[in-house]
């Protein structure tokens, strides 16, 4: 079952902390599989004539987020509802939060959002709301609030907020990543190390097909001072950095940029039969000669990876090696799909060898070639075999290998 919790986050503003497990979804946005979970964090703030609420959880979480907010506060008396992103994952639960609160609040977003808000709850929805223009500045509850736009990370309504008297930014979907961490913040380094492929995984499927507005966002809160001078950054999913404020978004920059970890290359292959198998054999065993030690993803007969783990494992790689079946003058589907997804999603300039295996007439190979050369992706050899790999494929496999090993090496 779903824990909640209700934290105290700091005295002075009096701040809390309302975060959901969800460990019943399998799927994030019906598609990206994460048995890791993920949590939904509301945030609510109790200021001198002024209850602030920050988001909210999934509508199939109504229920429990109107009990875990009802032990703080009559939803009666919250004055202001602050929507950073209309995702209804963040979003859902206004609507019934809004019905006890007899709609007095005034809800505050960009204009992306009242339209967003409107058109998945009724115009009722949005008869209060307040357009902030970037970097607006509204005085709430004795506070200054400050409202700036993040378009692209990953909606267009997006934006955070930054109280500018406590350094407290509440950045939503930015800062964010998946699963259930043990803590609630950046305390314990054991949580985060455990946390942060996880931050990588989501990033990538969710921020992924946007990810040159990672940069561009940063470097916009970076030039406004913001992210110097923060104490602690909120987001809607997973742990509050408040240890190191700037860690998470220097972890976001690493990953948008595609940092790579020394040594690492990703190695993914479909095999009907074994005949790819062979050919990522041969080229597992040149890698390790080299002191290389790759991470492998097979789609076989017995397995068949989640691609958002697969996602996941791009952005700190070195360099790539695809193995594809041709299947029905194309590529085999399974390794289409994820090329497709990596292209769109994680696409970075890294080197990438092919190899391959065909019956009657290889077409996978070309495939690939093609999808890669409209990439930022460096396309370095392909190397198929008919059949069975031949000592000449060995030999060509091996030589492969070496020329992407020379790639990192320049
Ligand atoms: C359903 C299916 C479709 C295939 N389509 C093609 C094709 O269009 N062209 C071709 O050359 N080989 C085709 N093949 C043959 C495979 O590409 C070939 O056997 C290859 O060696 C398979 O490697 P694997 O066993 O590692 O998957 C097909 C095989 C299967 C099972």
């Amino acid at each position: 079952m779903p824990r909640v919790w209700i934290e105290k986050i700091l005295d002075e503003p009096e701040l809390y902390l309302l975060r959901i497990d969800d460990d019943q979804i399998k799927y994030f946005e019906a598609t990206w599989g994460i048995p890791e979970g993920i949590t939904y964090n509301a945030y609510l703030l109790k200021l001198d004539g002024a209850v602030v609420l920050f988001d909210a959880w999934k509508k199939n979480y109504a229920k429990e987020f109107i009990e875990a907010l009802s032990k703080l506060v009559d939803p009666e008396e919250i004055t202001h509802i602050i929507v950073h992103h209309t995702e209804p994952d963040h979003s859902g639960s206004l609507p019934k939060v809004l019905e006890l609160n007899g709609y007095k609040a005034q809800l505050i977003g960009t204009s992306f959002a009242k339209r967003l808000l409107e058109a998945f709850y009724g115009s009722k929805a949005v008869e209060n709301f307040y357009t902030i223009k970037d970097g607006e500045e509204m005085k709430i509850g004795g506070k200054t609030f400050r409202f700036i736009t993040v378009p692209w990370l990953h909606w267009p309504d997006t934006m955070i907020t930054y109280i500018v008297e406590h350094g407290l930014m509440f950045s939503c979907d930015a800062g964010g990543g998946y699963s259930i961490p043990k803590g609630i913040d950046d305390s314990n380094e054991e949580i985060v190390q455990n946390y942060l492929p996880y931050v990588t995984k989501y990033i990538v499927t969710v921020i992924g097909h946007y990810h040159k507005y990672i940069i561009q966002n940063i470097e916009k809160l970076k030039k406004l001072g913001i992210i110097e001078e923060t104490k602690m950054i909120l987001p809607g999913h997973g742990l509050i950095w408040r240890k190191n404020p700037k860690r998470i978004f220097e972890y976001y920059e690493a990953v948008g940029a595609g940092i790579p970890k020394k040594g690492k290359i990703l190695v993914i292959y479909d095999s009907m039969y074994g005949f790819v198998e062979k050919t990522i054999e041969i080229a597992l065993d040149e890698l390790k000669k080299h002191g290389y030690n790759p991470v492998v993803y097979k789609f076989t007969d017995k397995e068949a990876p989640a691609v958002s783990d697969i996602l996941g494992e791009v952005p700190d790689s070195e360099a790539l090696i695809i193995g594809a079946s041709t299947y029905e003058a194309n590529i085999h589907p399974r390794v289409r799909y994820v090329l497709y997804e990596i292209v769109d999603k994680a696409n970075y300039e890294k080197p990438v060898l092919v190899l391959g295996a065909y019956g009657w007439g290889g077409v996978a190979g070309r495939e690939i070639e093609t999808m890669i050369m409209r990439s930022k992706f460096d396309h370095v050899d392909t190397i198929e075999a008919k059949g069975r790999a031949t000592k000449e494929d060995e030999e060509k496999i091996r030589e492969g290998v070496r020329k992407l090993l020379e790639r990192l090496n320049k």
